[in-house]
């Protein structure tokens, strides 16, 4: 019989809502497996690493969940891990193990829209299918997974698309399974710090400047369209390369890939010209991880060619 090793987080799946309809994540991983979730011919064991809302993570945490399945792993009679993660991070922590994952054991995360105790909770039905992926030797050498609302999807390029549908998750491009690159050496990304920045009409450069202040070690723009922004931006974003912190385009468009074409002083050709890294498929949380990984290691020797083949998603 199959053992999968079940490590919990918090998130939906694991909540329950009080008096007030306030979802809390208050329950431990042995009651929502006590449900009969897991089929009959698997063993489950289940190992309890956080219990948060996913929305309170850190890299901390995150870099505790790739422990704990790095853990689990080294247990040669494990067939595979089912991580139960909240959906408003999922793709971040999944994609910080997927970038590290050398082993060809399916690591399977999941969650829930629903909390635990709603009486239609969608927690057992996703249980049931991430566990059934975890021992399926099709699975395997895929790397890690999300499973979610009867959908398996790869993680580089996925996103939560949807804040209440079952099926919350999509991807970038059409759900493919795409070639692995080699993954890369574990180094804990919890000493840094790589913030986020939205680009819209009209703006200026307070935040890109603010957070550069407070020590960020990398940005990510979340910019508009194919991946542009304006000369004020532009001009920021100069600076903070020729200081030594780096900066990757991305945008807040959900689906299609980013490229460096429009000039004009405030495009993307204009933001590569300043030196900024290109997320040709990754939206702002996942090239978030990845400008963290990549800064993390002291060993990388070219951080723009690396981002760039790690961002994009080959059929
Ligand atoms: N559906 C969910 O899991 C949402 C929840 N806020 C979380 O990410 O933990």
């Amino acid at each position: 019989m199959p053992t999968v090793a079940v490590v919990t987080t918090g998130g939906t799946i694991a909540s329950r809502r009080d008096e007030d309809g306030v979802s809390r994540p208050v329950v431990a991983g042995p009651d929502l497996l006590a449900t009969g979730a897991d089929p009959a011919a698997t063993e489950v064991h289940v190992t309890d690493v956080l219990s948060k809302d996913s929305s309170c993570l850190t890299f901390a945490d995150m870099d505790r969940v790739r422990a704990a399945i790095t853990a689990e792993l080294s247990n040669p009679d494990i067939a595979g891990v089912v991580v139960l993660h909240g959906t408003d991070t999922m793709e971040e922590t999944a994609f910080l193990v997927d970038l590290h994952h050398a082993d060809r054991r399916p690591v399977v995360f999941t969650g829930a829209q629903r909390t635990f105790d709603h009486p239609e909770s969608d927690a057992q039905a996703n249980l049931s299918s991430a566990i059934a992926a975890a021992t399926d030797p099709a699975m395997r050498g895929r790397g890690v997974l999300i499973s979610f609302g009867g959908v398996l999807h790869s993680v580089p390029g996925v996103r939560k698309a949807d804040t209440t549908a079952l099926d919350a998750f999509r991807s970038v491009h059409s759900p493919t399974h795409r070639h692995r690159a080699e993954p890369l050496p574990w180094r804990p990304i919890s000493g840094l710090r790589v913030d986020v920045v939205a680009v819209y009409p009209g703006a200026d450069r307070v935040q890109l400047d603010a957070c550069r202040s407070a020590g960020a070690h990398g940005l990510v723009l979340e910019a508009l369209g194919s991946g542009n922004a304006n000369p004020v931006i532009v001009e920021a974003v100069r600076e903070s390369v020729a200081a030594g912190v780096p900066v990757a385009v991305s945008t807040r468009v959900p689906r299609g890939s980013i490229f460096p074409t429009y000039g004009g002083g405030g495009g993307g050709y204009d933001l590569a010209a300043a030196g900024a890294l290109f997320s040709t498929d990754l939206r702002a949380g996942q090239a978030r991880i990845l400008l963290a990984a990549l800064l993390a290691d002291p060993d990388l020797d070219d951080l723009e060619k690396e981002f760039d083949r790690r961002s994009r998603i080959e059929p």
